[in-house]
């Protein structure tokens, strides 16, 4: 009996798509179909290929194949999240470490040498990138973005749609709230309020996000 990969369909073809292609290549899924609000503006994807988004097509198949929201910006993969009528497929690149003790929300992607530990919870739409490492008990919300080599320690909470920045290292038993940009390279010592972006050792607030409009 043949064994059909399994179908998964992306929204959005930009960079943050080649990555997740590149993924799905490694556990046997096929994406058959690949969405973009800008179907004309695309560097990653053969011309002609990429179908409209909703925003563009009032027609836009919203049942099918699960999704995948391919987008790196965490505001615009949360109010896609919300628009899209369809069901969302988790990935796991294949060398990445995920506990069997984690709970991985619906919608997440993690990256090629990520480490996700025990009793950690990763909400939906989620990107855990590249070497990220999130270790026991942390609760990361939705839609939020740990990037390549951040290293969140024990006990560590990140707010929804928060983006922890390449290299940030959060020290144990943190709550960064919701909204948040935490710089690259940034230390995080102590919580972090709702919309702050904080960069440097130790992290200090620069400036405060606009709330997230629903
Ligand atoms: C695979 C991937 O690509 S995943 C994506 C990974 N991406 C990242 O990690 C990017 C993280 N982004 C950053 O660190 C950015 O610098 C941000 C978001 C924190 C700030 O960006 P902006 O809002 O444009 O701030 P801006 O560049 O104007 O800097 C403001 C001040 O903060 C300082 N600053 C900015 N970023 C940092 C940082 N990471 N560490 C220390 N200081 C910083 C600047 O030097 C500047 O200081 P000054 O006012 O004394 O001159």
């Amino acid at each position: 009996m043949d064994v059909q990969n399994k179908r998964i369909r992306l929204y959005g073809a930009g960079g943050h798509s080649q990555v997740i292609k590149d993924v799905a290549d490694n556990i046997g899924y096929d994406i058959v179909e690949v969405f973009d609000d800008h179907p004309f503006n695309t560097n990653y994807w053969e011309s002609g290929t990429i179908r409209p988004g909703l925003m563009i097509n009032p027609d836009f198949p919203h049942e099918g194949d699960a999704f995948i929201i391919a987008i790196g910006d965490n505001r615009t993969r949360a109010l896609l999240a919300q628009k899209l009528k369809s069901r969302f497929e988790t990935i796991v690149h294949p060398s990445a470490i995920v506990s069997k003790e984690a709970i991985i929300g619906t919608g997440t992607v993690i990256y090629a040498g990520a480490v996700i530990q025990p009793n950690t919870r990763i909400g939906e739409h989620v990107i855990i990138n590249t070497s990220a490492s999130v270790d026991h008990d942390n609760v990361i919300g939705n839609f939020a973005h740990i990037s390549p080599k951040a290293a969140l320690t024990g006990h560590v909470e990140v707010g929804e749609g928060s983006f922890v920045g390449a290299g940030a290292v959060i020290i144990p038993k943190i709550k960064i709230g919701k909204w948040c940009i935490i710089g690259a390279g940034t230390v995080i010592i102590k919580d972090v309020p709702d919309y702050a972006v904080v960069v440097g050792n130790p992290g200090k607030i620069i400036k405060y996000q606009k709330p997230f409009q629903k």
